[in-house]
């Protein structure tokens, strides 16, 4: 048992749950049926609710799993596969999954997977995406791609590889194994494994220790760490940032001040450091 209560945000998701509670906002895909697999519309409600987590300032932490314990998720929603990508109701195929990575890399807030039973395929870059991975002892890990006729070149290959280092990371992606959870901790996939029955409390947990430090210095790391991996795009995400606290300076307000004042800008009160 987990001693937090959740409240429900309803934006009339269907496919997946989105709660909040005490700062942490939860993600759940919900569509145990398929094991999680992720349709365009899953991914659609996906960006909407890790959007609003992102702009909420009252949240500090995200945590994205799969309902159920068989599945975190099972990537791509084979059943709607069809050319050029999956396809929804408008008859658009598309691999939006790609713009849901994107925004779970640049979310200036950590992020945490809460993995319990199958992350694979599509499911299992979702994990690694994200900050943290907290694993239940009954986790499996892997990459369908090549045996389903898929492959994710992107943050997939090169940011796993990054993670196992490049040997492993062909071994995952040409052999298709699937790795059990103490494998996972070993190759550094995860952060820690717990039993299934504690997989809330230690996630909840971990969040509660982040939420406690301070949040700028959280949001600094992020982007630093991501700008070591991720070139130009990198660069501007932690620019970026250091452009918000620049804002909020005098220095930087003195600048805004006097455009506004119509007058010449006075630096020179302002200190050089070392
Ligand atoms: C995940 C499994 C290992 C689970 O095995 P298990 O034996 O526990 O369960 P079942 O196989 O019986 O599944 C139960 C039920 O769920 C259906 N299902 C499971 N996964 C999917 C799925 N991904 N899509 C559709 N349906 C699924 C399954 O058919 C059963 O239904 P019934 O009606 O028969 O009850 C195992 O299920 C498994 O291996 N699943 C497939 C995993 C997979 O290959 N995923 C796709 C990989 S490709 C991908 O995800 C992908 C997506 C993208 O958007 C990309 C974008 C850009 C680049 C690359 C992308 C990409 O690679």
């Amino acid at each position: 048992m987990t001693d937090i209560t959740w409240t429900l945000c309803d934006h009339g998701y269907t496919d997946i749950v989105y709660d909040k509670a005490e700062g942490i906002a939860r993600v759940t895909i919900n569509r145990p049926e398929v094991r999680n697999a992720f349709r365009p519309l899953t991914v659609q409600e996906m960006l909407h609710a890790f959007t609003d987590a992102r702009d909420d300032a009252e949240i500090g932490v995200v945590i994205l799993r799969g309902a159920g314990d068989l599945a975190f998720c099972s990537g791509g929603d084979q059943r709607v596969r069809g050319e050029g990508g999956y396809v929804g109701d408008d008859g658009v195929p598309r691999l939006n999954v790609l713009d849901l990575q994107r925004l779970i890399r640049t979310l200036p807030k950590p992020v945490i997977a809460s993995v319990a039973g199958y992350a694979i395929g599509g499911g299992h870059v979702l994990h690694l995406i994200c900050d943290l991975t907290i694993a239940a002892d009954n986790a499996r890990f892997g990459q369908t791609g090549p045996k389903v006729g898929s492959f994710d070149g992107g943050y997939g290959a090169s940011y796993m590889a990054r993670i196992v280092g490049q040997k492993k990371a062909r071994e995952i992606w040409f052999l298709c194994r699937q790795y059990d959870a103490t494998q996972a901790l070993e190759m550094g996939l995860v952060n820690t494994v717990v039993p299934l029955a504690e997989l809330e409390a230690e996630t909840v947990k971990w969040a509660r220790e982040m939420l406690a430090n301070s949040p700028t210095a959280l949001r600094f790391l992020k982007a630093a760490l991501n700008a070591d991996c991720d070139g130009q795009a990198g660069l501007q995400e932690l620019a970026g940032s250091a452009t918000l606290l620049f804002y909020l300076s005098e220095e930087g307000k003195e600048g805004k001040q006097a455009f506004l004042e119509k007058r010449p800008p006075d630096f020179k009160k302002f200190k050089r450091f070392p």
